[in-house]
């Protein structure tokens, strides 16, 4: 499957390591669309792929599927294009927060036969989460985040402090870059007005540590992961770029688990 990517970031580079060097079967990066030739020239050379400034030339660029590791305007921007020609793989699944967005792609989805993964990123348990509320009957999802203070906020800290309670539809608008886990959780469950999420900047830790917590007729369930975070960009969980892998790897099996 030859691979267009969105982005030329810390996920974006992972990928491009990990798929073109370590040659995952059946898999390869050949496109890569950029803002900036100039500054990413680099890559054409080191991962033996092309680069792309025009959007439309990049979906004719002979691939079978985008995967997008830029930003929540990117999928704003980008994906609704994307999906009437090509299946994608998203990564900033904040931008589903915008319900017309969400709705467009949905219908543009089903209109031209493609697929949008959105893949469980640096959190897990979205399974059970869907499994759960089969019968609508989940009752209570909440996201604790605690990252390194430095990845919040500017202001110096020496104790940990809560910077945000609330709605998961108010959390990625003011936390764009570092909460798109509450939206995939929201879609994967009670939605983004139900999802209840609070983020703490935290002086004394060096992981991305997600808890997540959730109760209904099922019983009650909790989860908490401890991130190692990407060293070229500490805002993102390694396992947020591994779950890009995950997903791709699992479109070609012929058993699908969970
Ligand atoms: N769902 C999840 O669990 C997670 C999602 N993310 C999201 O993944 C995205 C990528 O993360 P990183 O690679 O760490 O960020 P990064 O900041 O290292 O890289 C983003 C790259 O995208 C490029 N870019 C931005 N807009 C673009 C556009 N319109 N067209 C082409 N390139 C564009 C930037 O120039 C930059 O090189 C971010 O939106 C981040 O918030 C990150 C971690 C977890
Ligand atoms: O990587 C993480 O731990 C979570 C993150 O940044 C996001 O959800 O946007």
């Amino acid at each position: 499957m030859n691979i267009g990517l969105i982005g030329a970031g810390a996920i974006a580079n992972f990928l491009l390591k990990e798929i073109n060097y370590a040659r995952h079967e059946g898999h390869r990066i050949t496109s890569v669309y950029v803002r900036d030739r100039e500054k990413y020239q680099r890559l054409e050379a080191e991962f033996d792929v092309k680069l792309y400034t025009d959007f439309d030339t990049f979906l004719e660029s002979g691939i079978d599927l985008v995967v997008e590791a830029a930003n929540v305007e990117a999928v704003r921007n980008l994906i609704p294009a994307t999906i009437r020609k090509k299946d994608a793989v998203l990564i900033s699944i904040g931008a589903l927060v915008n319900e017309a967005l969400l709705t467009e792609l949905t219908k543009l989805a089903r209109k031209h036969n493609h697929l949008i993964h959105l893949p469980s990123g640096a959190i897990g348990g979205l399974d059970l989460l869907q499994n759960a509320n089969a019968l609508g009957t989940v009752k209570n999802v909440s996201l604790t985040t605690r990252k390194p203070a430095h990845s919040l906020i500017d202001e110096v800290i020496t104790e940990e402090k809560v910077i945000f309670e609330g709605q998961a539809a108010d959390a990625i608008k003011q936390f764009p870059k570092n909460i798109n886990v509450s939206i995939v959780l929201s879609l994967a469950g009670l939605g983004i007005e139900q999802t209840m999420v609070r983020i703490i900047a935290d002086p004394h830790i060096d992981k991305n540590i997600h808890q997540i917590e959730m109760a209904g007729d099922f019983g009650e369930a909790s989860f908490t992961i401890n991130n190692k975070p990407l060293p070229s960009n500490p805002k993102t969980s390694y396992l947020a770029a591994m779950s890009i892998l995950g997903t791709l790897e699992r479109l070609g099996k012929n058993i699908r688990i969970g």
